[in-house]
């Protein structure tokens, strides 16, 4: 693959016909790439919780498309019928996975533009949820390069990077959120040396950050999780990008589980630590990062799925949060689409408080 390819990646869209979404499974890279159609209630939400579509800003624009697919199944004619349907579809998507706030955004907007077409023939509203799930896939698209370009200001040529999890096109559209500058500047000609920490226990980073950059010509390497602490120390890590599943009105991110530890490191090295999201991740209904719900996902991912099965004792408890919350005193600015945030950020992130955009 090219770069133009992984930053023009296929990662979700609607079907021709609008009548399934279609995505590429990513709970299967990078040994294989398949395609899946999916239109039942069921495979539409296991889909999320299962991963085979991730990334917070990937999960709302599915979720989008996934309201429309079920809208568009429906046999009821009157409005209210419908709106009482696409509530419940609504509610079900938005229960798939509790963290990334784009999941809930994405259906709140969706929300929005069935009301406004309360009373209109069930056929017109389908239309106006069609086009405002895709009018949203565009400006996801035209948010990560925004966020790619507004990131180049923060690296030099030769720079090392970390990276957690993945923040690449698949997760995300285009070019990326925590690895949009790292194809960006790619794509202009500068050298920059990824360091992908592994991302256990799903290995987002070492399945598919990896693969991206690889596949883009980007020099990476994979570590393991616990060797983040001696990349840093040996003086191979200039900054650290992340992206991000939702931040507080204060600035505290939540991410993959990891991403605490990783800053807490950082801070230790004098080594800036860098978010990247689209601004619609900022979710003001959240005072601290104490209000985000971390989603707790099954033990099984611990120990069984890696290369020893079983990987401990099956009567073994588990402990298994998919997200931790990194505290905004240790994140040296977030980047969104419209700029570079730094503390105080309960002030410069409150710019994004009345959006010129519908919610989403
Ligand atoms: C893809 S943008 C940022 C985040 O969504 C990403 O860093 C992340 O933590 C994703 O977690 P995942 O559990 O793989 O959906």
């Amino acid at each position: 693959m090219s770069l133009e390819n992984v930053t023009h990646i296929d990662n979700v869209r609607l079907s021709d016909g609008g009548d399934a979404v279609v995505i590429i499974d990513q709970s299967l890279l990078p040994n294989e790439t398949k395609y899946l159609t999916l239109s039942g209630r069921e495979e539409l939400f296991e889909a999320i919780h299962t991963l085979r579509v991730r990334g917070a800003p990937a999960i709302g624009v599915f979720a989008a498309y996934a309201a429309c697919v079920l809208a568009g199944q429906t046999r009821e004619t009157s409005y209210e019928a419908f709106y009482r349907r696409f509530s419940a579809d609504k509610a079900y998507l938005d229960s798939s996975r509790p963290t990334a706030v784009n999941l809930r955004k994405a259906l709140d907007y969706m929300d929005d533009i069935v009301r406004a077409n309360a009373g209109r023939p069930v056929p017109k509203i389908l239309e106006a949820m069609k086009s405002g799930a895709l009018k949203l896939h565009q400006e996801n698209m035209e948010m990560s390069q925004a966020i790619s370009e507004n990131g180049m200001e923060l690296i030099k040529d030769g720079d090392g990077i970390l990276t957690h999890c993945n923040a690449g096109p698949l997760g995300t559209f285009h070019y990326g959120t925590g690895l949009g500058t790292l194809f960006l500047a790619r794509e202009r000609g500068m050298t920059l040396h990824a360091y992908c920490d592994e991302t256990r226990p799903l290995l987002q980073g070492a399945r598919l950050t990896t693969y991206e950059l690889q596949s883009a010509g980007i020099d990476c390497t994979l570590i393991c999780d616990n060797m983040a602490s001696i990349v840093m120390k040996e003086g191979k890590i200039n900054a650290v990008f992340v992206g991000c599943d939702r931040v507080a009105a204060n600035g505290d991110t939540a991410n993959k589980i990891g991403t605490s530890g990783v800053a807490i490191l950082a801070r230790h090295y004098g080594i800036p630590f860098y978010v990247f999201c689209p601004s619609s991740t900022i979710d003001f209904s959240c005072e601290t990062g104490d209000d985000i719900k971390i989603e707790l996902r099954d033990p099984s991912e611990i120990k069984e799925k890696f290369f020893i099965k079983p990987m401990a004792l099956p009567e073994v408890k588990c402990y298994n949060p998919a997200f931790d919350v990194t505290d905004h005193a240790l994140i040296t600015a977030i980047v969104t689409e419209k700029g570079i945030c730094r503390e105080s950020y309960t002030e410069s992130l409150a710019m994004f408080k009345q959006p010129a955009h519908p919610p989403r």
